[in-house]
C-alpha cells in the first residue's frame, strides 16, 4: 500500500544523549496505530512527551512564517477567510499529490525539527518520548537521529482504518490516501528496537508498555552515569 521508502538515517554515538543527558525514545507508527494512546500512558508515568503532530499544528498558526511560506508556494486557497490554514483543503491536496506533499514537508519539517530539538533540551523527566508519524522517513533532517531507541506502534491496516475513521470521522478512502504516504508496516518495524502490536484493548497496550518503561528508566540511568 505504501509508496514511501525509508531513507537512511543514523543514530550516531554522539547522539547518545542530548545536551542535558536525557535518553530520547522515538515513538512512531502509522495513522491510528496508537501513538497518542501510548504517549498518554507515558505522560501519566511522568515522562515528558514531545509530539511532532502537535508541533506541526503550532508552527502553522495564523500569521506564522511557516504558514506564509506555504501560502507563497501553494496559493491563497490554503487559507480560510480568517487567515488560518484550511487544513482540510491542504490535506486533500497533498495526500493526493506526492510531489505537493514533498514540497509541504520541505517547508514544515525543518521547523518541526528545530522546535522538537528545543523542547528536548529543556526536558526534565528521566527520559523523553518523541512521538512522530514520520520519525524514520525523514532522512538527514529527520527526527530518528535525535533518538537512542525507536519504539514502533504496530497495528493491522484494518485496525488502523477502523480506529482512525472512528476517531476523525474521515472516510476510509481519505485515511487510505494518508497511509499510502506512510511507510509499510514491515519497513517501519525493521527500524524498531521495540515493536508493540496494538491489536487488543487499551489495558493490553498498557501491559506491554510497563516493561519498556522500566527498561528505558534503566537505560536512562546508565546514560547519565556514562557521561557524568
Ligand atoms: C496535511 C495536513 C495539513 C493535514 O492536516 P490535518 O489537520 O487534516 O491532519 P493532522 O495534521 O492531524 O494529521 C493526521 C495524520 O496524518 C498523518 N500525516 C501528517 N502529515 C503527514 C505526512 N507528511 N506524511 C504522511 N502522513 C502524515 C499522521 O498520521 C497524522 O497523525 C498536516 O498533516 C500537515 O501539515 N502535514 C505536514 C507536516 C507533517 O509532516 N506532519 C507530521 C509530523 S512529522
Ligand atoms: N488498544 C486500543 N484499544 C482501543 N482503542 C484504541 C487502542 N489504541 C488506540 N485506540 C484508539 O484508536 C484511535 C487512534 O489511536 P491514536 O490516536 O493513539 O493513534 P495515533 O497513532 O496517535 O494516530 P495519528 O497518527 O493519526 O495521530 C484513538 O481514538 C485511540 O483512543
Amino acid at each position: 500500500m505504501s509508496n514511501k521508502a525509508a531513507q537512511s538515517y543514523s543514530r550516531q554515538p554522539q547522539n547518545l544523549q542530548t545536551k542535558n543527558k536525557t535518553l530520547v525514545v522515538g515513538l512512531t507508527g502509522g495513522i491510528g496505530s496508537g501513538k497518542s494512546a501510548a504517549s498518554a500512558w507515558f505522560a501519566q508515568q511522568g515522562i515528558d512527551i514531545i509530539d511532532a503532530d502537535v508541533i506541526a499544528h503550532e508552527i502553522v498558526t495564523k500569521g506564522s512564517d511557516t504558514l506564509r511560506k506555504i501560502q507563497k508556494r501553494f496559493g491563497d486557497w490554503v487559507l480560510n477567510g480568517d487567515g488560518s490554514m484550511d487544513r482540510a483543503a491542504v490535506r486533500t491536496h497533498v495526500f493526493a499529490n506526492p510531489e505537493a506533499l514533498i514540497e509541504l514537508e520541505a517547508i514544515t519539517h525543518p521547523a518541526i525539527r528545530e522546535t522538537a530539538k528545543a523542547q528536548l533540551e529543556s526536558s526534565t523527566s528521566p527520559y523523553v518520548v518523541l512521538s512522530a508519524p514520520l520519525l524514520i522517513e525523514g532522512a538527514e533532517a529527520g527526527l530518528a537521529n535525535l533518538c537512542q531507541r525507536i519504539l514502533v506502534m504496530d497495528a493491522t491496516e484494518d485496525t488502523q482504518l477502523a480506529r482512525a475513521s472512528q476517531r476523525d470521522g474521515q472516510s476510509i478512502q481519505k485515511i487510505k490516501a494518508i497511509m499510502t504516504n506512510q511507510l509499510s508496516r514491515e519497513e517501519r518495524n525493521r527500524h524498531a528496537d521495540n515493536v508493540i502490536l496494538n491489536e487488543s484493548d487499551l489495558d493490553s497496550l498498557y501491559l506491554q508498555l510497563e516493561p519498556l518503561h522500566q527498561e528505558y528508566l534503566k537505560l536512562a540511568q546508565q546514560l547519565k552515569f556514562a557521561v557524568d
